[in-house]
């Protein structure tokens, strides 16, 4: 029998609540071990507040978030972290390389880092995920990375987790999610409101939009889902995914990837 290695992160009805309101809210995830997981959303959307929960700086108000099978701030979980904070104004380049080399100096099996590279000129930034993809390559270092720079995320992240409003909107592994989701571009039917063919699917539609006579939608499909007649249909990239779904109304999908999970307005999955 193969052992299956622990998670990483593992969140189970995970909420923080600060005076302002819910920062994280019923929150049901894995990060998986040995991974680059991308922590992405718009701003509040409560990625740091998630960051610190794991490092054990905040504690959670409801539910549990166990680093690998461990209470997170207990001696056996910080034994497995390192922690990068957002570097601020600091002078970027050279600060960034410093707290990098001592979070890696201290051998961490999951290195968290809360947008660290936000500051910093592309070239440099570079450089630092490259140095930041040869430790995970050596040493199998699990990451999670937060990140508004999506471009940058499809190239370093194989696992993603997208944030709203403090609830699980998207969270699996990257390839799969993108083979879940297609783009479909064609004529607009002239028929329908949203310029969608009138037999097509609504709720599989993460956004859709209308350019002069050609509308564009990226869906949710099944494995074996045949497109509409004279629409071409390609896999989007990540970063296109990731954008329609920031983008998509709220409540619009439940978190699926998780059985018994959560939609966005608080009821549960069928
Ligand atoms: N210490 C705190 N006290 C009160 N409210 C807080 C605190 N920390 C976070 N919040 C609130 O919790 C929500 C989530 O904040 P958080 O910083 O986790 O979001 P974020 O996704 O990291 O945002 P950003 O991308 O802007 O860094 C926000 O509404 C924020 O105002």
């Amino acid at each position: 029998m193969i052992a299956t290695a622990p998670a990483a992160l593992t969140a189970t009805r995970l909420g923080r609540r600060f005076r302002g309101g819910w920062a994280l809210r019923d929150c049901d995830f894995t990060v998986p071990a040995g991974r680059v997981t991308g922590l992405v959303g718009p701003n509040g959307a409560g990625k740091s507040t998630l960051l610190h929960l794991a490092t054990g700086l905040l504690q959670p108000t409801g539910g549990e978030l166990l680093v690998y099978g461990e209470r997170p701030g207990t001696d056996a979980a910080r034994r497995h972290i390192a922690f990068l904070a957002q570097v601020g104004t600091l002078s970027p380049g050279q600060c960034t390389r410093i707290a990098l080399a001592l979070a890696f100096g201290k051998w961490p099996q999951l290195l968290l880092l809360d947008e660290p590279l936000a500051d910093l000129d592309p070239l440099v930034r570079h450089e630092i995920m490259g140095l930041v993809m040869a430790e995970v390559a050596e040493r199998g270092v699990t990451v999670v990375l937060s990140s508004h720079i999506l471009s940058e995320l499809e190239s370093v992240c194989d696992h993603v987790l997208l944030l709203r409003e403090g609830r699980v909107r998207l969270a699996g592994d990257a390839q799969e999610l993108i083979d879940g989701h297609l783009r479909i571009t064609g004529r607009a039917e002239e028929a329908t409101d949203d310029g969608l063919p009138t037999g097509l699917d609504r709720t599989a539609v993460v956004a859709s939009a209308v350019t002069g006579r050609q509308v564009t939608a990226l869906l949710r499909v099944a494995e074996q889902w045949t497109p509409p007649a004279r629409m071409v249909a390609e896999h989007p990239t990540l970063e296109e995914l990731l954008l329609a779904h920031l983008r998509a109304p709220a409540g619009r999908f439940p978190d699926d990837r998780f059985p018994g999970g959560r939609c966005p307005d608080g009821e549960a999955v069928a």
